[in-house]
């Protein structure tokens, strides 16, 4: 793990630091492949420290390939994943979280018979040093790392407004908060990559407007950098520094939501056609 488990307070929101320094993330022509159906192809794509970098396209664009490929869930045919300093052909999934990379999922990954707490606390899991045995002994090397993983969880549930349900089963819940649980349960190990899979989805228009503020809140607090995938382009227009535009599983744009919007390549996927005098995605 790149940082401690409790590692402080998280930040107070404030200006956008995106670092021109070395990428977070970078793709180097990625290709991947189901049978005879591409769904990758040769996608490049650097994303900065401190970034909320977007990921769009039409259904079948290859948006979940290239999440899957980040996470390790895919191995590429081709190209490689480099992630700060450590490049991959293949991303070890099961190191995910020590090589600094947490994600959510679209149908969510919480454990409906724990509480929200013990949901969140999951998200250290592969942080804790303690062994099985000493937990079930409760030695003091294991009190401290729970102690710390409890702090940490606090902090997350407390940063996302999930205190009045922290006791409460995640099963019960409705399904924005579990959005929010989710988010937590990601955050909590500090990661330096935050991948999200469809954030908002599913949820009402208030609740999204409430999660775009926890996510954009989320990487000014705890320091970190954010790609998502998302359908509903309005939001993304507003919560992202920039956008990336899928389709047919080649990158067909890659800027800032304005560049994005009256890109002819992109109005046109969206479009499925061209037309005459359009200059603007109609958001
Ligand atoms: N596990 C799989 N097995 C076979 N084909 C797959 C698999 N995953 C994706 N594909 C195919 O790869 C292409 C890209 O799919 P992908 O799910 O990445 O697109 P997407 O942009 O996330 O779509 P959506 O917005 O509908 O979720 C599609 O043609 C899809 O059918």
């Amino acid at each position: 793990m790149h940082s401690n488990v409790a590692g402080g307070t998280p930040r107070a929101a404030g200006a956008v630091r995106v670092d021109a320094g070395a990428p977070v993330l970078t793709l180097q022509s990625i290709s991947l492949s189901f049978g005879g159906v591409t769904a990758l192809d040769g996608i490049d794509l650097a994303v900065a420290k401190g970034e909320i970098r977007a990921i769009i396209g039409p259904n079948g664009a290859g948006k979940s390939s290239l999440l899957n490929v980040v996470s390790g869930l895919y191995r590429p045919g081709r190209g490689v994943v480099q992630l700060g300093s450590e490049r991959f052909r293949h991303v070890p999934t099961a190191r995910l979280a020590a090589v600094g990379v947490a994600r959510t999922f679209q149908n969510l990954a919480l454990f409906k018979g724990l509480s929200v707490l013990d949901n969140v606390m999951m998200g250290l899991v592969h942080c804790r040093r303690a062994g099985f045995v000493r937990q079930i002994l409760s030695t003091p090397q294991a009190r401290r790392e729970e102690a710390k993983a409890r702090a940490a969880a606090e902090e997350a549930i407390t940063f996302l407004h999930l205190g009045a349900v922290k006791h409460q089963l995640a099963g019960g819940l409705p399904y924005g908060i579990l959005k929010r649980v989710e988010l937590a349960r990601a955050l909590v190990a500090r990661p330096r990559l935050l991948l999200l899979d469809e954030p908002l989805a599913g949820v009402t228009l208030g609740e999204k407007r409430d999660l775009a503020a926890h996510v954009r809140n989320a990487r000014d607090a705890y320091d970190t950098t954010i790609v998502l995938i998302e359908h509903d382009i309005g939001v993304v227009m507003g919560l992202s520094d920039r956008i990336a535009v899928l389709d047919y599983g080649r990158k067909i744009a890659d800027g800032s939501p304005d560049e994005v919007r009256s890109d002819q390549a992109v109005i046109d996927a969206y479009l499925g056609v061209a037309h005459e005098g359009e200059t603007e995605l109609v958001i």
